[in-house]
Parts: structure tokens; sequence; C-alpha cells
């Protein structure tokens, strides 16, 4: 696996970026909702940015902003509103300014109160637009007073004071600047790396244990030029966790991180390792495999990893005992109440969960149930819950877990199950496969391109392998009738499939095959039972996780007999008639639409009534006339009878 850059190091590489005087290159950059919403705000502040491919360049503001007022739009990017509201209040007080920092409703339940008093306690003039204590925040400049130490409580968010770090440098020109923590530090590997991140664009803050820091007067932000972004250690855990539970005899192997990595989610390497995962690190490289089965129960001290933590609460899931995590109270203010939510849906799944202000149990769990998994708008909650799946590692038979909101893994992860399911198999008949028969243009391969797109699942256009077959029989001289030559081509294809585009021998014959005569040929050699069978294989190879759409005529009668949804679509041949015209004239081809009709009901004549794999509904079909409904009706509709096959409690 290669992993997207991190989170943390990207938010904090961009915000230095844009505060120092020049440009900065960095590589590998995270490209997600959270670094989306720093970039804008960059922008919106007069930073200059280029993105090409891994790269993105930032022409920094040299220490002062180029506009004096903003309203930013900061999501729910913690990442980005701690940092921002710091730098944009020390600017606003030495250079004059003006700025308003909103974000999604749930940014506006996450404290920053202890922030704002240290701002506050510094001079700059601050107003809570909301609830006191948190955003939308409204900064009006005001005059620092920096004589003093500038006290932070460091046990609620220790972004706050990698807050302070970041923008502090930027009035420290005529003397030292003292930062004094009040209270016990959380989550000191954040802090590590933000003083880490500094000390490359030129600020070597003094640190005295976490209870003092200095950065020396006169320090100014210099860009280093061109810097790598390391890969994300917490998104690191889902497959590190992978490794440790996979029983096969390859490792699971994560590139872009590992033990020289300066992010302190690396230390659940460790956790991981008592739980019984064998790792072995090279400096930017993980190789994990499992090493205990069951899991070993722990009793861990989580503050050092918070946000990797997660992944060993479901971990605990496949212990040899109950798993305790102690030490965990940030997890209430995060995306969600993350304590709380973690419960929760491990409950659904059936196991025995004790929570309390600053911890979680977890019980192992012997016998899994299907369980709708509810995500919160939390990217973490999706991924971690994903490895509640592996459950047929621990039973005979296997309960599927349905991520009820996947996307909202875009926050640090936008690929994360595509990663995920280039990495694991599953046996074929556990992914599960719609199918969708009928006669031509009854509107099959639209209905299952929606369906698909919005359960994410792979599509099989099977008319487009007869079709193809067809194509190539024509331009290798093989007759319509010849069946063993027409099975031979079918054997032979050289194909390739790209999103909803086909390539034979190289060449997109996308358009060529929608032809007429093309689908005419496709429906005449369809009759032979060798080439049928020539194409079986292939069409089962499009089974792959996380679910299939097939449509064609015999996709739910010999293909996947045993499918748990099945299809029957038709319309009137008047409607299919007419909107195969439409549909041709919208590609630019014209046709007539008498022989459309005739030419479409010859077709169905010889696909219903032809020996082998004949056009008919299979016994189990669900049937679907959809000549008076629109695309998005039909298509919700067969959403709502999966969800009726499925064996969740949506309500629960
Ligand atoms: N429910 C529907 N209502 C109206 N038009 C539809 C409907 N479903 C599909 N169509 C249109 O009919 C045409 C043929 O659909 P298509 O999916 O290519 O059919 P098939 O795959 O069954 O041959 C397309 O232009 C499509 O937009
Ligand atoms: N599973 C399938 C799919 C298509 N076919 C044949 O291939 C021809 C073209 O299929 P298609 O799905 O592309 O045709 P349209 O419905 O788009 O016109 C059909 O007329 C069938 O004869 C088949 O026999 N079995």
């Amino acid at each position: 696996m290669r992993l997207p850059g991190s989170k943390s190091i990207s938010n904090r590489l961009l915000l230095l970026a844009g505060l120092s005087a020049g440009q900065t290159t960095l590589v590998d950059l995270l490209d997600s909702d959270d670094t989306q919403v720093m970039l804008d705000a960059l922008r919106t502040l007069g930073c200059a940015i280029e993105r090409d491919g891994d790269t993105t360049r930032i022409t920094g503001l040299g220490g002062r902003a180029a506009v004096a007022s903003a309203e930013l739009f900061l999501g729910n990017a913690g990442t980005a509103m701690r940092p921002l509201t710091a730098a944009l209040a020390v600017l606003a007080c030495e250079h004059g300014g003006d700025y308003t920092l909103r974000g999604v409703p749930r940014m506006h339940e996450r404290p920053i109160g202890d922030l704002v008093d240290a701002l506050r306690g510094l001079g700059a003039e601050v107003d809570c637009l909301g609830q006191e204590g948190y955003p939308p925040l409204h900064l009006r400049g005001g005059r620092l007073d920096l004589g003093q130490p500038v006290k932070v409580r460091g046990d609620v968010s220790s972004q706050f004071l990698t807050a302070l770090l970041l923008a502090l440098p930027l009035a420290c020109a005529e003397r030292d600047v003292t930062i004094e923590v009040v209270g016990e530090l959380i989550s000191k590997p954040y802090i590590e790396i933000t003083l880490n991140l500094l000390a490359r664009f030129g600020i070597a803050v003094q640190r005295e244990g976490w209870q003092r820091f200095v950065i020396p007067r006169g320090s100014r932000y210099q860009t280093p030029g061109t810097l790598p972004v390391e890969a994300d250690a917490s998104s690191a855990s889902y497959f590190i966790a992978l490794g440790a539970i996979a029983g096969v005899d390859a490792p699971v192997r994560i590139e872009g991180v590992g033990a020289g990595s300066i992010q302190g989610d690396i230390r659940f390497v460790e956790a991981a390792e008592a739980m019984g995962a064998v790792v072995s690190a090279e400096p930017n490289a993980l190789e994990v495999r499992r090493g205990a089965w069951p899991l070993k129960a722990i009793d861990l001290d989580c503050n050092h990893i918070p946000d990797a933590a997660m992944t060993l609460a479901v971990m605990a899931l496949y212990a040899d005992g109950p798993c305790t995590l102690r030490n965990i109270a940030s997890w209430r203010v995060k995306e969600t109440d993350r304590i709380a939510a973690m419960a929760c849906e491990l409950r659904k799944v059936g196991a025995t969960v004790e929570e309390g202000a600053d911890f979680i149990r977890v019980h192992p769990l012997a016998q899994f149930r299907a369980a709708s998994i509810h995500t919160y708008d939390d990217h973490r909650m999706a991924m971690c819950l994903s490895l509640a799946a592996f459950n047929g590692l621990q039973q005979a038979e296997p309960v599927p877990v349905r991520i009820e909101d996947p996307k909202c893994v875009a926050k640090t992860f936008p690929d994360y199950f595509e990663a995920l399911f280039s990495v694991v198999r599953s046996e074929p008949r556990h992914i599960p496969v719609i199918t969708i028969d009928g006669p031509t243009a009854s509107g099959k391969g639209t209905l299952a391109a929606g369906v698909a797109a919005r359960l994410g699942w792979h599509t099989l256009d099977s008319g487009s392998l007869y079709r193809v077959s067809a194509l190539a029989a024509r331009r290798a001289g093989v007759a319509p009738d010849d069946e063993a030559g027409l099975a031979r081509v079918a054997a032979g294809l050289n194909l390739r499939f790209e999103g909803t585009s086909v390539f034979l021998d190289g060449a997109d014959v996308t358009d060529v095959l929608r032809e007429e005569a093309v689908g005419t040929m496709a429906s005449q050699i369809s009759v032979w039972p060798a080439l049928r069978a020539a194409l079986y294989e292939l069409q089962c190879s499009f089974r792959r996780l996380p679910g299939l759409v097939a449509d064609g005529r015999d996709m739910g009668t010999v293909i996947f007999p045993a499918a748990p949804l099945k299809i029957f679509l038709t319309a009137s041949a008047a409607a299919r008639a007419e909107r195969r015209h439409r549909q041709l004239l919208e590609r630019g081809i014209s046709a007539n639409l008498d022989s459309l009709r005739a030419d479409l009901e010859a077709r169905d004549e010889r696909d219903r009534h032809r020996a082998t794999a004949p056009l008919k509904p299979a016994e189990d079909a669900l049937e679907l006339d959809n000549s008076g409904m629109t695309v998005v009706e039909s298509v919700e509709l067969v959403l709502d009878w999966w969800l009726q096959r499925r064996p969740f409690d949506l309500l629960g």
C-alpha cells in the first residue's frame, strides 16, 4: 500500500509555507477535505498556490496577510481552525486586520475557549459570535503584550499550543516569546511534529520539559524550498491492523511511513505488537503479519496515540479477553463524541462495551451480528468499523457490515475503501451481485450504472462482451454461423475496460460497439453455446469487492444464479424504440424509428426463443416495467428492494 500524506503534517506545512517569504514546494501533500479547506483559506489571504500532480507550490505571505479583512470557512477541520485563529489574531494585532472564521455546525460545537483565553491574555480582541468558547470567531486586532509568558491550557487539546507555536514567531522580532502550559499537556507527540516542522522553517523553539517553550527573539519564517510530506501514520493503523488479523502468509507492506516517522501515531505499531502483530520496520516502510490469534488483550494508556487508538477498539473484537483503552477523554471533543459513537456502533455488531468519561473497554466477540454502521460524519468511524467485516476469520458464516456514509473518509483518506479492496479477497459467493436482465433498450445499462454509482459497486455490461465478440469476429472474417471460430475469437479477446470505455487490441471501440449493426450481429452470434461458454469465466471475473451490478439477458438465470437480488426489466416496445431512437440521435447517429422498432422486436424474438440461455425472468426475479418511470425513480426503487433484502436492522 502507498498511503496518502499525513493530515497533521500537511496542514501545518501549508500554514508554515503560507506564512513564510518565498516559494515552498510540497511533494505528496494530502489531497482531502481538510487540506482543501486550508488551501482555500490561504488563497483568500493572498497566497499564490499551484498544484501539479504530486507537487504543490505555495508562495507565502512573508509574515503579513495580503488582505486586511476576510471571511474564512473552515469546514470541520480542527487543524485549520485552531492555527489560523492564532496566526490571524497575531497578524491582526501586528498589522491591523479583521477576520471571521466559521465552520460546519459540528465545528461550532468543538471547544476553542482555551485558545481564545490565551489570545485575549496576550491582548488580542477575539469575539465568539455564537456560544462563548466556540467558533465562529471574529478577530479584531488589538495590542500584543508579550512581556509576560503566554499561558495556555494543555489538557483539552494540544492543538491550542500548536496554534500558538505556529503563530507567535510572527511577533518575536523584538523579544523572546515564552509560552507556558497550564495543566498536564496531552497528545505530546503532536507538539513534537509542530516543533520538528517549525525547525525546518527556521524557528528553533527552546523547550523546557513540556511546560515552557521559548521562541527566540529575531526568529523569522524561512522556506526550506522543497519538502516531502510523510504518509499518514494514523491512516497506516488500519492496514497495520489488517496485517495483524489477516490469516495469510504474505505480510501487508505499507510504504511512505516507517521507523523514521516524526508522527506520534507511529507508536500505534507498539500497541499492535502488544496485541500480537509481527512488524518489521524500515525507515520509510512497514511490513506487518499476524503473530497471535486470537489477538492478545491489552490494557493501555492511549494518550500518546489518540486517533490511532480508535483502531485498537475494533481490533479488540478479535482479542482473547477484554481490551481497555485509557486516558482518551479527547475522543469526546473530536469530529464526534468518539467514545459514545464507538461504543454504540460496536454494540450493533454484538459486542459488549463499557465506557467512562475517559476510557472504553471492549469485550471480544464470538458471534458477530450483521450491522449497519452509522459514521457520524467521522472518517475514522468509517475506516475503523470496516475492520469488523473480517469476522469470517472468527465464525464459519461471516456476516456483512454496512458503512452508511463511506464517502466521509474524504476528510483524510479519500481512497480508503479502494485501497482496502485492493488488498482483501472474499469468496465470490460472499460478494453481492444485483442482476438486471431484460429486452433491448429497456434501460438495463442505465439502471445498472445508477445503482452501482449509489452503492460504489462495479458494473458488468455483458452485452458489450457479445458486441465486442461480434466486432472481433467481423474483423477476423469469422462468419456468424461458425460456432467454433466464434468461440475461439471470444476466448482470445484482448480487452481492457476503463470506466465506461472498452478497448479492443488497445483501440477504443466504445462507440463502434453501440452501432445497431454490431448489436444485431451480437444477437445472432449469441445463440451459440460454445461462444457463451467462452465468455463465462470473463463475466464471473467481474464479481469483485465491494459488489457488482450485472446487466444482460442471462445474468440471473445462468451467470449469477445465486444473486441475492434479480431484476427483470421491461418496457413497452414503443417506449423502448423511442428511447433507443433518442439515444442514437444524442450520439449523433441518425436512425429511423420504425426500422428501429422492427429491429428491436426481431432481436427480442431471437433472444427469447434461442435454446441456450434464452431471455426470460429468473424464477426469483422481481419484474419492473419502467415504461412510465424516470431513471431516478427506477434507481431508487431498486435500492429500496436491495435494502429490504439485507439482514441489517436499519433503525438500530
Ligand atoms: N426509466 C427510464 N425512463 C426513460 N428513459 C430511460 C429509462 N431508462 C433508460 N432510459 C433511456 O433509454 C435508453 C436506453 O437505455 P439503455 O440503458 O442503453 O438500455 P439497455 O442497456 O437495456 O439496452 C437510454 O438513452 C436511457 O437514458
Ligand atoms: N447476457 C447477455 C447479454 C447480451 N446478449 C446478446 O447480446 C446482444 C446485445 O446486447 P446488449 O445488452 O448490448 O443490447 P442492448 O440491449 O443494449 O440493445 C443482445 O441482443 C443479446 O442477444 C446475450 O445473449 N446475453
